[in-house]
């Protein structure tokens, strides 16, 4: 997909497309040196990760505070805060990512793109309680664990928003051994069998 099958999926401003096109250069000059994304994946980075995420955001487009735990590459964290800049300017993206080079390249994009974003570089289990008005992962860990995670880190009302692929039903079947649950799945645009899974009242069994 290119950016202009990406814009069709989207509507999105052309100060949004730039940032992203920034971000691109970034992410392939990095990724040279440091894995940050699988270089097969790079080919197809429009749907594969920036399409992905944004899905990500245009569920929680309303909150103000927002933690992405596990950004590996920026992913959803750097997309949505990319966003947020146009749509949503007062969001603060934090993004929590263990790997030091990882979290290195993702305070470099936020210093370049002037994103109203914040990096932590540490495991997210060792991070204070955020209070955030959403949490995001991708690919980070099964979802009993991701619940976990999100209960630590949500303010009250709070709501977790995680991209999942096709083994979601049973991954649900599994955490609801362990915590109670709201939970919405939404149909992904760039995986036939992924969700985007809306999570709220999060309480343990
Ligand atoms: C499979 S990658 C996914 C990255 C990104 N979310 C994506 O979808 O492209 C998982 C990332 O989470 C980071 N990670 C793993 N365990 C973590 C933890 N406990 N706290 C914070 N980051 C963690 C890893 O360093 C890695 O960058």
């Amino acid at each position: 997909m290119s950016q202009d099958a990406f814009r069709a999926a989207l509507d999105v401003s052309r100060e949004t497309l730039e940032r992203l096109d920034q971000y691109e250069a970034l992410l392939r000059k990095w990724n040279a040196a440091i894995n940050l994304v699988s270089s097969g994946s790079l080919k197809e980075v429009w749907s594969r990760h920036f399409l992905d995420s944004a899905q990500v955001f245009s569920k929680a487009s309303d909150a103000r505070t927002w933690a992405d735990m596990g950004s590996g590459g920026g992913f959803p964290g750097i997309v949505v805060a990319i966003l947020a800049a146009a749509e949503a300017p007062d969001l603060r993206v934090t993004l929590v990512e263990s790997d030091l080079r990882k979290a290195t390249f993702l305070t470099t994009v936020v210093r370049e793109l002037s994103l109203g974003a914040a990096v932590i570089p540490e495991r997210i289990e060792k991070v204070p309680p955020l209070a955030a008005q959403v949490v995001s992962a991708r690919a980070l860990a099964p979802l009993s664990q991701l619940l976990g995670h999100a209960d630590r880190h949500l303010a009250p009302g709070g709501r977790a928003v995680f991209l999942k692929g096709g083994s979601w039903p049973s991954e649900v079947e599994e955490a609801q051994k362990h915590w109670k649950f709201e939970f919405e799945a939404h149909k992904s645009k760039t995986d036939p069998s992924g969700v985007i899974l809306t999570i709220g009242a999060i309480s343990r069994v």
